[in-house]
């Protein structure tokens, strides 16, 4: 999408003034299956409409189906799995359209704890409107006034663990990413849960000032909301058991409960009577009023025009390494101890097997290296599927995300896993006494870079696939012990089944195992005695070089092969990432 900034910025701004969303929904069913031929109905026949300038609550009981329904709306739901049309505008929702002039705030704050209140807005608004730093800044400004943010500006969001921003600062924190395109609709799940009652009417209050003067159509979910609450409500969906019990003002609500005899007290409110009292409202799914607001319709061509590329794909990268490498140098748990981890393995492992004198030592090593290496890359899981359920809520409007996010990954790690096995390299190379050539010494850092960056390819990878981190751990711990035990370290070549053989030649292992041994044990270190006995030796750097199968191997070949599983992972993660990102925006 090559229109120019200025373009986006003035289409981000024109949806709030001249587009008027009116959204329907008719006889929308949803199901889900239970078993085999049963299935549990969660969303039964529901007709409602949301209205420009409006502030509409879905009201309902635990469990009623106001999530879902509010989920189906914002297009998170798959539309062939659900009965029954949306129109907008009189038109049936498109929902890819549709989600680029609306904004979903759901109800888990997908943030990243690192950032500041207002970085996190200030990067939203980089990415979403494709504006220069200053603008950005200013749009974010603008928006930590109108959320009442502006004295938490400079605090970290902060999460589990992590000191940070109250809850209700973080809810707003998160319509105000939302809110950053200035979208024409937004659906929040639940904006008060959690809240005290003072931080939830400030919350509804903005909301209706947003929906009253900017004419949004303002969509949200809510459990029981209390008397100051209810007057900011312009019209409530009531719903039980998946089934709309009555929609409109409040006012007419209480009609319709008078009208059937029954008195509501002072002191409980309109909507917690309705709520204990479900069965005096008829199921009724006539509209009460006519809509009477004129309607803008998008035309297509301003629909197409939308931000999935804001930022051309080298800026896109640059924004998102930057706040990608901003959010790991803060999370000093997982930066610092990777870095003091190196430092420390290097320099104990150093002491350990200095100067061994049965230079067989120096094989095992090679192989406890690797084992440290690859098994501590499970440590940087927990950003990836950190990062992985931001993207796919950013990238819910196209998959050009996702690929610029795999690139800016992979870019932020390159320096950061140099300098950890730098740290590791040098001092564990020279007290264990390999090679005395500086070029040795050079190869042995760069395998160790690779195998790094390999062990970070293959997590991102599995990060990617798996549903959430104990699953996760399982798979990449299960599959690196594989690797460990295919090597052909613990169990040679030639004793694999040959059903097996696949394994040896997918080990993350085996590859870099060969460059070390013919690194230390090749070309001039052939003639090295490994062990020796009776005053003779008994095993030569070429003699190991043959029992193992390398004689004819070449190290280079191995840094080849090693670049080649650090590539393949990486795409296959993008892969992945796209194949998820497309699924929640067909
Ligand atoms: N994927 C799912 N699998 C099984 N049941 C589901 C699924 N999604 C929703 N449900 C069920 O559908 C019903 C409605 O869920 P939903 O989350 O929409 O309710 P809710 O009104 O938002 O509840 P709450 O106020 O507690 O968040 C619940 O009974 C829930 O258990």
């Amino acid at each position: 999408m090559d229109l120019p900034i200025k373009s986006m910025a003035e289409f981000a701004g024109n949806i709030g003034r001249n587009t008027c969303y009116l959204i329907e929904t008719k006889s929308l069913s949803y199901d889900i299956p239970t078993g085999k031929s049963t299935h549990k109905t969660i969303l039964d026949n529901v007709t409602c409409e949301a209205r420009p300038g409006e502030l509409l609550a879905i009201v309902g009981p635990s469990g009623a189906g106001k999530s879902t329904l509010l989920s189906v709306l914002a297009g998170a739901i798959h539309p062939k799995t659900v009965s029954g049309v949306i129109l907008v505008n009189g038109r049936a929702m498109e929902t890819s359209s549709f989600r680029r002039v609306s904004g979903y705030v759901t109800q888990d704050d997908a943030l990243f704890p690192m950032l500041t209140v207002e970085e996190s807005l200030v990067y939203s608004a980089r990415l979403r409107l494709g504006s220069t730093l200053r603008e950005a800044t200013l749009r974010a400004r603008a928006l930590l006034v109108q959320l009442g943010l502006q004295p938490v500006a400079r605090s970290r969001i902060g999460g589990p663990g992590t000191p940070g921003v109250s809850g209700g600062e973080r809810r707003r924190v998160s319509i105000g990413i939302e809110l950053v395109h200035n979208p024409a609709v937004l659906l929040l799940d639940e904006p008060t849960s959690g809240l005290d009652s003072a931080s939830a009417h400030l919350i509804v209050t903005m909301l209706k000032s947003m929906a009253a003067s900017n004419g949004k159509t303002v969509i949200l979910t809510i459990h029981q909301p209390g008397f100051r609450i209810l007057e900011l409500l312009d019209r409530v969906a009531l719903i039980a058991d998946g089934v709309i019990r009555h929609q409109g003002p409040l006012s007419l609500l209480q009609k319709r409960i008078e009208e059937a005899g029954s008195i509501i007290s002072p002191h409980i409110n309109v909507l917690e009577y309705a709520m204990d009292a479900m069965e005096v409202l008829t199921i009724e799914t006539q509209m009460q009023e006519s809509c009477r607001v004129p309607y803008y319709v998008l035309s297509e061509k301003r629909e197409k025009s939308n931000y999935c590329c804001a930022n051309s794909r080298i800026k896109e990268v640059l924004i998102l390494a930057e706040r990608f490498a901003k959010n790991m140098v803060r999370t000093r748990q997982i930066f610092v101890a990777r870095m003091i981890q190196s430092a420390v393995a290097g320099l104990g492992l150093g002491t350990i097997f200095m100067n061994a004198e049965n230079q067989q030592a120096k094989v095992g090593f090679f192989a406890f290296s690797l084992t440290f290496l690859l098994s501590s890359a499970v440590e940087g899981l927990p950003i990836f599927l950190q990062e992985r359920r931001i993207l796919m809520r950013e990238t819910s409007r196209g998959a050009y995300r996702v690929s610029s996010y795999v690139i800016s990954n992979s870019l932020v790690f390159l320096p950061i896993l140099f300098a950890a096995s730098i740290l590791y390299a040098t001092p564990v190379y020279w007290l264990i006494g390999l090679r005395r050539e500086i070029d040795n010494y050079l190869f042995f850092s760069l395998v160790i870079w690779l195998v790094m960056l390999m062990a970070n390819a293959f997590v991102a990878c599995f990060g990617a696939l798996v549903p959430n981190f104990i699953m996760g751990n399982s798979v990449i711990a299960g599959l690196m012990g594989s690797f460990f035990l295919f090597s052909g370290y613990f169990i040679s070549k030639q004793s694999i089944p040959r059903y097996w053989i696949f394994m040896y030649y997918l080990s993350l292992f085996k590859y870099p195992f060969e460059a070390f041994l013919l690194n230390e044990f090749g070309e001039k270190g052939k003639q090295q005695c490994i062990q020796s006995g009776k005053g003779a030796c008994l095993l030569t750097g070429e003699m190991l070089l043959r029992q193992q199968g390398m004689e004819e191997s070449h190290k280079w070949s191995n840094i080849g092969v090693m670049l080649g599983f650090i590539f393949v992972y990486r795409i296959l993660s993008l892969v992945i990432l796209w194949i998820k990102c497309l699924k929640l925006t067909r």
